[in-house]
């Protein structure tokens, strides 16, 4: 179990080190070990045992960073005296128990065996409908040395009043405020899953949508592994606007580490055709973008769950994946049966007429390389992974 404790004078969350004056104030979270030094945390000397245990042993560790957020005021009365200071007080208990390796069972409804489906085949990171074969493998013979440290952050962007804290509060409470409370700065949710039998927990970031806001919340783009633009479908400048947010977020992380998708929000404020209708730019667009499309609706929650049972199963698979490549030293094999080939789509879009296929957001394969279906080839880095 971790819990802030004193040393040196400064205030410690296992490893990782603040001044007092900032811990009251910190936001805690685990994050890639890039992240922390952009805080002004600093990593405690002397091991700390139950941190250290608690971290992946596979090699992916995940440093605890405590995050400083300033904005402070009286927005989101509703969700907490400031949604920031909420992220940093009404959470560290839940975080805690997600980063305990033997934490209380998930609900029901958090439990995936098996792969989740796509909203549109038309716009969709990946086709297969069951994970991948050595992720199966790995997780059925629980080799993967890191239970009950898997987490993946996910960040949310897009205009203000789209519906991004209400989408992610219906998936995480399962309740909807019909009154508008701006989210001033950032938020942020852990919810478990167990998948494939693995432990597993997205920490889901709600970004504020208000330009004034933006500098706040672009501090926390870093280390995502998942980014979803929010879009309000009976708003089309909004759509418009997502390539920006999409930008922001990508430039604080490494090209080729996110997945990315696209989402509709208020589907009930919408017909059925005139739903259709929006979705055919907006799939356009999410193509472009390479992401994948859903529409949603935090009010009555159509689709809400079973949107992120696809982005936690897509995290989890490829944190798997990654896993095993790091400690095989190598990027995973190309070639045929259980192994996976990589391959470069055309431009923005998709391989044609490949059967399962993993995108993740990269920008076209480095010059010298030529990769399709047929010529496989194992490329460091390269994220485009036809699972096959
Ligand atoms: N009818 C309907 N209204 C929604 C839905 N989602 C959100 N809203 C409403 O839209 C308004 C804005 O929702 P928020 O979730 O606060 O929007 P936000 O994107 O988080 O806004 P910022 O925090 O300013 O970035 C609120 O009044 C919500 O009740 C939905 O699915 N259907």
């Amino acid at each position: 179990m971790l819990a802030w404790t004193k040393w040196k004078g400064r205030e410690c969350l296992g490893s990782f080190c603040c001044s007092p004056q900032e811990a009251p104030v910190a936001t805690v979270t685990a994050l890639a070990n890039r992240v922390w030094h952009s805080f002004r945390c600093e990593p405690r000397p002397d091991p700390v045992p139950d941190a250290r245990d608690s971290l992946d042993a596979g090699g992916s560790r995940v440093a605890l960073v405590a995050m400083v957020i300033a904005a402070t005021g009286p927005a989101r009365p509703g969700r907490a005296a400031s949604g920031a200071f909420a992220a940093s007080a009404g959470h560290s208990g839940r975080m805690r128990s997600s980063l305990t390796p033997l934490g209380p069972p998930v609900s029901r409804d958090r439990i995936i065996t098996s792969f989740p489906k796509w909203y549109t085949p038309e716009a969709c990171l990946q086709l297969k409908e069951h994970f991948h074969g050595q992720v199966s493998t790995t997780c059925q013979r629980r080799n993967m040395g890191t239970v009950g440290l898997r987490l993946s952050k996910v960040v949310v962007v897009g205009d203000l009043y789209v519906g991004k804290t209400s989408l992610i509060h219906r998936f995480c409470k399962n309740v909807f405020d019909r009154d508008y409370k701006a989210t001033i700065g950032v938020d942020f949710e852990i919810e478990r899953f167990e998948i494939a039998g693995i432990p597993y927990s997205l920490q889901i970031w709600d970004t504020a949508g208000q330009e004034k806001f933006k500098c706040i919340a672009s501090a926390y783009y870093r280390g995502a592994q998942v980014i979803i633009t929010a879009f309000d479908l009976t708003d089309v400048q909004t759509l418009g606007h997502t390539r920006q947010w999409l930008e922001d977020a990508l430039r604080e992380n490494e090209p080729g580490s996110c997945f990315v998708f696209l989402v509709g929000t208020k589907k009930d404020l919408l017909s059925g055709a005139a739903c259709e209708q929006a979705e055919v730019e907006a799939v356009r667009l999410a193509n472009e973008m390479q992401a994948e499309y859903w529409s949603v609706s935090a009010k009555t929650g159509e689709n809400v769950k079973a949107f992120f049972s696809r982005v936690a199963a897509l995290a989890f698979e490829q944190s798997v994946l990654q896993d095993l490549e790091r400690r095989s030293g190598a990027p995973l094999q190309v070639g045929d049966g259980d192994l996976i080939r990589a391959y470069r789509p055309q431009g923005w879009g998709w391989g044609a007429g490949s059967q399962c296929k993993t995108n993740v957001h990269q920008p076209p394969v480095p010059r010298g390389y030529s990769l399709n279906l047929s010529s496989c080839a194992v490329l460091s880095g390269v994220r485009f992974l036809s699972l096959l």
